[in-house]
């Protein structure tokens, strides 16, 4: 009888332009050296119908109150864990993915003052008690994320918020890494491409370390 093992959830955060992105597609091909399947996602989005509410929710022509916001996420998110991310765990894929639930607390939690006790019941409601194994959050100061997305990319609805509204958002990173510093290791991702790229993998070979005396076979 063969039993596989479910596969392992690692999230990437930060505020917009920290880095995440640049760095998910290294650490995804690190991982398939080492032999494993790795599937690479995002929040919002992933799914069609996901992408299509990332289109609303990112579409700067689109107001919506705070809750409808926090709700689409969730919406978001259902589908995501229900298409994507639980059927590869199952079959022992590694799933990385750019933004999950701590992104919800950090940005309408911190950002926009949803009151972190719904957001609680919603991460209930959604998940089931399922979290992440590990999550890397790139911590950097809001003016240079500020710079390194302007020179990116047309800003999104989020990117338009003033600076005031990032440094809630990056505040409440931090407080959550503190509250969950088993589960989140944060990366400073002010430093050079190569420098943060050493400590992100510092991190990871920590955790698959740590995973395999655990017994997982890797
Ligand atoms: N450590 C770094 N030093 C210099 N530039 C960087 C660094 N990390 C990322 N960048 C550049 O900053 C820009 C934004 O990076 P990236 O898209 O990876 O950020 P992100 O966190 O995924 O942003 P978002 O959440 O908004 O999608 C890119 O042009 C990228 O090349
Ligand atoms: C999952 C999630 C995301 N957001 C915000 C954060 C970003 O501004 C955008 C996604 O854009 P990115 O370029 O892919 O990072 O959505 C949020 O506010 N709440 C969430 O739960």
């Amino acid at each position: 009888m063969i039993i596989l093992q479910r596969g392992k959830f690692i999230t990437f955060e930060g505020i917009d332009g920290a880095g995440k992105s640049t760095h998910l597609a290294w650490l995804a091909s690190f991982l398939r050296d080492k032999g494993l399947e790795v599937i690479v996602t995002r929040e919002p989005g992933s799914t069609a119908l996901g992408e299509q509410l990332r289109q609303l929710l990112l579409d700067h022509r689109q107001a919506m109150h705070a809750e409808t916001e926090t709700l689409l996420m969730f919406a978001a998110r259902r589908e995501h864990l229900d298409k994507v991310i639980l059927p590869a765990l199952e079959r022992g894929a590694w799933v990385i993915s750019d933004r999950f639930t701590d992104a919800s607390f950090a940005y309408q939690g911190g950002g926009r003052g949803v009151p972190s006790a719904r957001l609680e019941i919603l991460e209930q409601w959604v998940q089931k008690g399922f979290s992440p194994d590990l999550t890397v959050y790139f911590d950097v100061p809001v003016t240079i994320s500020r710079q390194r997305v302007q020179s990116a990319r047309t800003a999104d609805r989020f990117e338009l918020e003033p600076d005031l509204f990032f440094e809630r958002v990056r505040q409440a990173y931090l407080q959550r890494a503190k509250q969950f510093s088993e589960r989140i290791r944060v990366v400073d991702g002010s430093l050079s491409l190569e420098e943060v790229r050493t400590a992100m993998v510092e991190v990871v070979e920590k955790f698959w370390s740590a995973q395999a005396s655990s017994g997982y076979r890797m």
